[in-house]
């Protein structure tokens, strides 16, 4: 397992040791030990999520105040433009996106700290992306920021018109969105 810093600092990018043989492949999509030795981190992860998603389909921008979530986010299935935006208060980097693509090729893994907004764009026919949260989903808590609020500088690879939930088209732009405090 390789961990490498993105362009945000707190947000970490991890690529698995893949054992490939004729038979197809295995890797530890989670070691608690290793996850600490290389990070210095013990996320207490409490729920796991799969989303299945179609082509063009974007989910997000979401995060929660009050019960923040950290995740540990890949794909297993297709491809993924992946998103997360600074929200921590006081952040000297507040407001701030990072992307990466996470595929099911090449199993790459994002952490992703309490206090960001994360999302993601379907690049492949269909993508399902698996990810832990560090703490229990509150829709009281759950915020939605503007996917494609232009103050972000988000250059969403999109093919059209991409497929939102209401939800998501109804989002906060990054001037009136709540910060994590
Ligand atoms: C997030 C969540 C949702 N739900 C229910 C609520 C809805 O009936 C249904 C779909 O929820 P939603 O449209 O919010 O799903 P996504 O748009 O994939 O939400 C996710 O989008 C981005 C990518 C994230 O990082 C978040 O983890 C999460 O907010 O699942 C649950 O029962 N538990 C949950 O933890």
């Amino acid at each position: 397992m390789k961990i490498s810093p993105s362009a945000i600092p707190d947000v970490l990018v991890i690529e698995p040791q893949v054992f490939r043989d004729e038979r197809g492949f295995f890797y530890e999509s989670f070691n608690e030990r290793r996850f600490a030795e290389l990070t210095g981190l013990r996320p207490q992860f409490v729920q796991d999520n799969h989303s299945k998603s179609l082509h063009n389909v974007v989910r997000g921008l979401h995060y929660q105040v009050g019960c923040a979530q950290g995740k540990l986010v890949r794909v297993t299935t297709g491809a993924i433009f992946d998103v997360v935006v600074d929200m921590r208060r006081g952040s000297p980097t507040f407001g701030r996106s990072g992307t990466i693509e996470l595929s099911a090729d090449n199993h790459l893994q994002l952490w992703i700290p309490p206090g960001f907004a994360h999302g993601f764009l379907v690049t492949s026919d269909v993508a399902e992306c698996v990810y832990k949260t560090t703490d229990y989903w509150s829709p009281q808590h759950e915020r939605t920021l503007l996917w494609n609020d232009p103050a972000l500088g988000i250059d969403w690879p999109v093919d059209g018109e991409p497929i939102v939930s209401a939800k998501d088209k109804a989002g906060v732009p990054l001037a009136q969105a709540e910060a994590v405090a």
